[in-house]
């Protein structure tokens, strides 16, 4: 398999050139020349199937060559133990026809942690095979961060720098980031959002000399690998509903759009999804462009579920990619739009596409909390406040289609945001024990202002790559 970059700029790449690049040279996004198809035989044949060999055989296809596909067994096999159920992502239901699909159980309680995992064996093994170093940066709104630290941390190859938006994620977040020892591991908090970091990874991906002497390689999810590595659990819990032989929806609580993008790429895989429901807080970029073709980033507010405080949603780019029919003038032309006036239209026939799959609804902070105090009074199950979004876009659809099952996907344990928990069941849910003991100890993270110059000058100073 090569990839492509959406903005058509970039030279074609395989995919562990993909898998250390991130961005784009052209400032877009890899994407498969052609998505692998799994038959309706193929997905029956991964019931009963433990998790780690559903995804060596979902995420095989996508690899370029027989060695790396050989070797993915035992990659899933290892980044898989460490989770605390057996299951890896099993599912609970809470009411008719609405299930919850639990990807909490990794080893930072989030959903982050099935693709860094994963992604953490990958890249460390094609440095070591090209005999090289590797200098991360990441963007993060409070998940991302601590999954990639969990999965670099120690790793010779690697130095790690994480950039989060200062005073704006929850504190188990924030400590699961700062607490960690290793030498390795950079922690920034950035005086901005979660956009402003973003930004500056984006901007510091484009500016290649920077690129070249670091080594720069990126782990959010506009790197390929991240997103099909989400794809798997589509699969899992469809076929645990049934699949191929009924059609299911999902309600994804949606930020970068990488989450539910994995779904629209197991729908082209041959999973039968009937809708996906997109999920947003009060920041609505995403509902507001489906219902009114306009994709226009406004101001951060913050909110109770704070890893989806994002309003430029990277991966929607591969999305629209696809419903302009992979037309690379349309999507410099939108991007170039965005950049000097703040916004683009999507091009009609393409919102139209996008409409035909995804619908979205945008969910308030008092619907959030009392989405979590009905499903405690109702099911007695505890969602945290991004899954308490997806379960009511979630309900919404039920009440249009009663009997096509609804899976919401639970991004994150309700224990690392007490606060909103409290405030709509009165009680704070605990960590598991051994997450909770890490989270004591001195905190270690650099406060920097948002400017690129500032930060690009930080990495440089501290990345062994940039020294050897
Ligand atoms: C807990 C949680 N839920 C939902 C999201 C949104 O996911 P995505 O950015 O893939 O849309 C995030 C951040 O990405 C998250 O950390
Ligand atoms: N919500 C994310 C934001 C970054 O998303 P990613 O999927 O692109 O890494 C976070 O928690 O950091």
């Amino acid at each position: 398999m090569r990839y492509l970059s959406t903005r058509g700029e970039a030279a074609q790449l395989a995919f562990d050139d993909v898998l250390l690049a991130g961005l784009a040279t052209d400032g877009g996004l890899y994407t498969p020349l052609a998505y692998p198809h799994v038959s309706p035989g193929d997905i029956a044949a991964l019931a009963g199937v433990p998790y780690a060999e559903a995804a060596a055989r979902l995420i095989g296809p996508f690899l370029t060559d027989e060695a790396a596909q050989t070797a993915l067994r035992a990659q899933t096999e290892v980044a898989y133990a460490s989770f605390r159920h057996r299951a890896i992502a099993p599912m609970t239901q809470i009411a008719d026809n609405l299930f919850v699909l639990e990807l909490f159980h990794g080893p930072t309680l989030a959903f982050k942690d099935l693709a860094m995992q994963l992604l953490g064996r990958m890249m460390n093994d094609v440095l070591e095979k090209r005999n090289l170093r590797a200098t991360i940066v990441g963007a993060t709104s409070g998940d991302t961060g601590a999954a990639a630290i969990e999965a670099f941390r120690g790793l010779p190859r690697v130095d790690v720098f994480i950039l989060y938006p200062h005073g704006r994620v929850s504190d188990v977040q924030r400590k699961q980031m700062t607490t960690v020892t290793e030498d390795n591991v950079h922690t920034i908090a950035l005086q901005g959002t979660f956009d402003d970091a973003q930004n500056i990874l984006k901007r510091l991906f484009r500016n290649r000399p920077f690129r070249e002497r670091v080594g720069l390689a990126g782990v959010n999810s506009i790197n390929w690998a991240r997103v099909v590595a989400q794809m798997v659990y589509y699969f899992t819990s469809g076929v645990a509903l049934g699949a191929p032989h009924r059609r299911i929806s999902y309600a994804v609580p949606t930020g970068n759009f990488g989450d539910v993008l994995a779904g629209y790429i197991a729908k082209r895989m041959g999973l039968p999804v009937e809708r996906l429901i997109v999920a947003t807080n009060a920041n609505d970029i995403l509902a507001r462009a489906l219902a009114t073709g306009r994709y226009e980033p406004r101001g951060v507010t913050p909110t109770q579920s704070p890893s989806m405080d994002i309003q430029v949603s990277s991966n929607f780019e591969r999305l629209l990619f696809d419903a302009t029919g992979r037309d690379h003038a349309a999507l410099r032309g939108a991007f170039a739009s965005l950049d000097q006036s703040g916004a683009f239209d999507i091009p009609p026939a393409a919102l139209e596409t996008i409409r035909a799959e995804f619908d979205a609804q945008s969910v308030g902070e008092a619907q959030t909390t009392a989405e979590i105090a009905r499903t405690w009074r109702e099911a007695g199950y505890v969602l945290d406040p991004h899954t308490a979004t997806g379960v009511r876009a979630a309900r919404v659809r039920l009440e249009a289609d009663p009997a096509t099952p609804v899976v919401a996907l639970s991004t994150a344990h309700p224990a690392k945001f007490p606060d909103a928990i409290e405030r709509a069941i009165g009680c704070r849910p605990r960590a598991p024990d051994a997450i909770a003991a890490r989270l004591e100890g001195p905190e270690r993270f650099t406060i920097l202002e948002n400017d690129e110059a500032r930060v690009s000058a930080f990495i440089s100073e501290r990345a062994r790559a940039a020294q050897a």
